[in-house]
């Protein structure tokens, strides 16, 4: 057992699908893949996961793709890998719609039945279905426990180390704000698992900030003993370019500041200016960046 204030650290295989198949119990367990623009892998994430862990053995319940606005063909190639598939806007219209990750997994809520959710990005390379097993294994042996985050080696595009916006602004912020998270490996870490009733009970960051909100949000409304994370191995995924990354560092400190301040961000969207080279000279590249938070699902 951790020693208090310390994190729960567990390896994936610290059980046997054996014991997680007999602890199941009565658990209903939904996977949910949060996936925009992902045609050229979400088909693989969906096809491996079902055929291990819903055919194969009966770990998972249901398999779920958000599809986050995708101007591809993840709606088709999702399907016809045996997922269902829901359009995020698609999902309680009358709660209107919004871009982003949080966003997708926050109306994934309202089209599973899991009393355990596990998130796993669309866009993995390098990975394995044991991930969600060993994502599950702290959660269906320790009631305690409500929240698991994944964390691994993470091999980048060239040789780099995966996770800029985890070094350069999660784990500062962690350090400077929230040192009882610190032994956190991979706080951003898209492969995640939650109980229902805790997820449902936040407030979602509609942007890339919903991984680190929720790890906040959960270690001050339960402590630090209600979160775990599991060695999962090895991950990589495609990886965007730098300029993308600031846009999702501006989410993530907006939501971060929001907490400080104790209230949601004052603006919905905020106005990120970045520049580039072209053609010789420098160009400026503005965007809107959205830091809108949706509330808790329950009471939506
Ligand atoms: O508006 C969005 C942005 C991203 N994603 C998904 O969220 C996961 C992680 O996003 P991304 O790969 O862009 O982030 P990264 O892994 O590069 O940090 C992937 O499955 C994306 O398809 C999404 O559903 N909606
Ligand atoms: O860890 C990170 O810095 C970012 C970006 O990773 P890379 O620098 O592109 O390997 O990726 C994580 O953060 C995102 C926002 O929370 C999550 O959506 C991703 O799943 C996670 O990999």
């Amino acid at each position: 057992m951790p020693t208090p204030g310390e994190i729960a650290t567990h390896r994936w295989d610290d059980w046997s699908l054996g014991d997680l198949l007999e602890a199941k119990g009565d658990h209903r367990v939904s996977l949910v893949v949060p996936a925009r623009n992902e045609e050229g892998t979400v088909g693989e994430v969906v096809a491996r996961t079902r055929e291990a862990l819903m055919e194969t053995v009966a770990l998972v319940d249901e398999l779920v793709v958000i599809d986050s606005d995708s101007t591809d063909t993840t709606f088709a190639v999702a399907t016809d890998a045996g997922a269902v598939v829901h359009r995020s806007r698609e999902v309680r219209p009358d709660l209107g719609t919004h871009p982003g990750k949080g966003e997708a997994m926050w109306k994934s809520l309202f089209v599973t039945t899991g009393d355990l959710i596990v998130f796993m990005d669309a866009d993995l390379l390098d990975w394995d279905t044991h991930f969600v097993p060993g994502l599950l294994g702290p959660l269906l042996t320790n009631a305690q426990t409500s929240l698991v985050k994944g964390f691994y080696e993470r091999p980048g595009a060239d040789g780099l180390q995966g996770g800029r916006a985890t070094e350069l602004v999660a784990r500062p912020w962690l350090a400077l704000r929230h040192p009882e998270l610190a032994g956190l490996v991979q706080p951003l870490a898209g492969e995640w698992a939650v109980r229902r009733s805790l997820f449902e009970s936040l407030s979602v960051p509609t942007g890339y900030a919903v991984e680190l909100a929720a790890l906040v949000d959960t270690a001050l409304l339960h402590g630090v003993e209600a979160i775990a994370q599991v060695d999962l191995g090895l991950r990589s995924h495609s990886q965007q370019p730098l300029l993308d990354l600031g846009a999702m560092a501006t989410q993530i400190l907006a939501a971060m500041l929001a907490r400080e301040d104790g209230v949601p961000p004052g603006v919905d969207e905020v106005a990120l200016r970045q520049f580039r080279p072209a053609e010789g000279a420098i160009e400026t590249v503005e965007r809107g960046v959205p830091t809108l938070e949706r509330p808790p699902a329950r009471d939506a």
